[in-house]
């Protein structure tokens, strides 16, 4: 690397510490997901959505042990004070391109083991949503080096910690909520997430996300031409004893028309010990959060929000 590059990549991991420890949303241009693999996940989802509803209730997310499949509207609830988020959406995680009996990247899921379960009748929908998984995941694979520069530790802290790729994606589908609307049934509720952070791609001059600043204001964040959203998690909140702000947000769709979104939510291996770095622990910050695994964390977090 020459010595500019090295400038320019501790510049960058200046700006990335003060996101992260300020706001924990940030924008990411030059992301290098190529635009027709976003496209093709985005009509894919919308030939799944256009299903009728007891042929997505085939795979309900309800039936399955490891969170895997439809979550039709007002199922999940992902702020306990309210009664239910207004979107629907599909979920799954990790798998090869290649459908394959055995994958070794699962073999030490323990509390999230499982395979995703796909839907019948809706063609090319694994492999355009799937593409655009392994895109973002080389992305989040590009991330975890800065952040880990951003916590001053070594550049590859994370990547023993990151080989099995612990990644969730949904794609998500908002109806119009129009008139009045009451409070505590909205696109999604206020939360934070799960894991380390989230890759969030948005549909284009759709405004729906909102971020809670520390004033306790609610903060538009648009969707930006060319980029995608990057906001912190739990995860990174207990890896850095909240060093790294996971910030709470939500989403209502008030526009009119139907809104589609793309989250990754990207963690540690399920087997590793969310562990706080220890230059993030010191007398005046002692460590606030139980060591546990981070699938059992994600578990416990999905058991809440789907409520079985
Ligand atoms: O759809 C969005 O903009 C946000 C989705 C979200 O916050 C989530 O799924 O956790
Ligand atoms: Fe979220």
């Amino acid at each position: 690397m020459s010595n500019s590059d090295a400038t320019s990549k501790a510049a960058l991991a200046d700006a990335v510490r003060d996101a992260c420890i300020n706001v924990g949303f940030l924008y990411v241009k030059n992301h290098g997901i190529p635009e027709e693999v976003i496209s093709n996940a985005l009509a894919a989802s919308k030939r799944f959505f256009s299903l009728p509803e007891p042929q997505k209730l085939e795979i309900d997310i309800r039936k399955s042990s490891n969170f895997k499949g439809y979550n039709a509207l007002l199922s999940s609830n992902n702020d306990p004070e309210n009664v239910g988020d207004m979107h629907e959406g599909f979920e799954f995680g990790w798998e090869e391109m290649e459908v394959k009996g055995h994958d070794e990247k699962r073999a030490n899921d323990g509390a999230m083991a499982g395979a995703n379960v796909w839907p019948r009748d809706v063609p090319g929908f694994r492999e355009d949503v799937l593409s655009y998984y392994h895109a973002a995941v080389d992305l989040g694979k590009k991330l975890f080096p800065l952040f880990a520069l951003a916590l001053n530790l070594p550049e590859h802290f994370f990547s023993d910690k990151t080989k099995n790729s612990a990644a969730i994606m949904r794609v998500l589908h908002y109806p119009p909520q129009t008139g009045s609307v009451d409070d505590r049934v909205i696109g999604i509720g206020a939360h934070t997430d799960f894991e380390c952070f989230t890759i969030l791609w948005q549909e284009p001059e759709i405004q729906a996300l909102q971020v809670l600043n520390t004033q306790k204001q609610w903060i538009d964040a648009p969707p930006i031409p060319g980029t995608l959203v990057v906001n912190l998690g739990d995860q990174f909140a207990r890896w850095t004893n909240d060093v790294f702000k996971s910030t709470v947000h939500r989403a209502i769709n008030r526009t009119g028309v139907r809104r589609y979104s793309i989250p990754l939510f990207f963690g540690t291996d399920y087997d590793v010990k969310l562990e706080p770095i220890p230059s993030c622990v010191s007398s005046d910050r002692p460590a606030k959060y139980e060591v546990v695994t981070a699938g059992d964390y994600v578990q416990q977090r999905l058991k809440a929000a789907y409520g079985h």
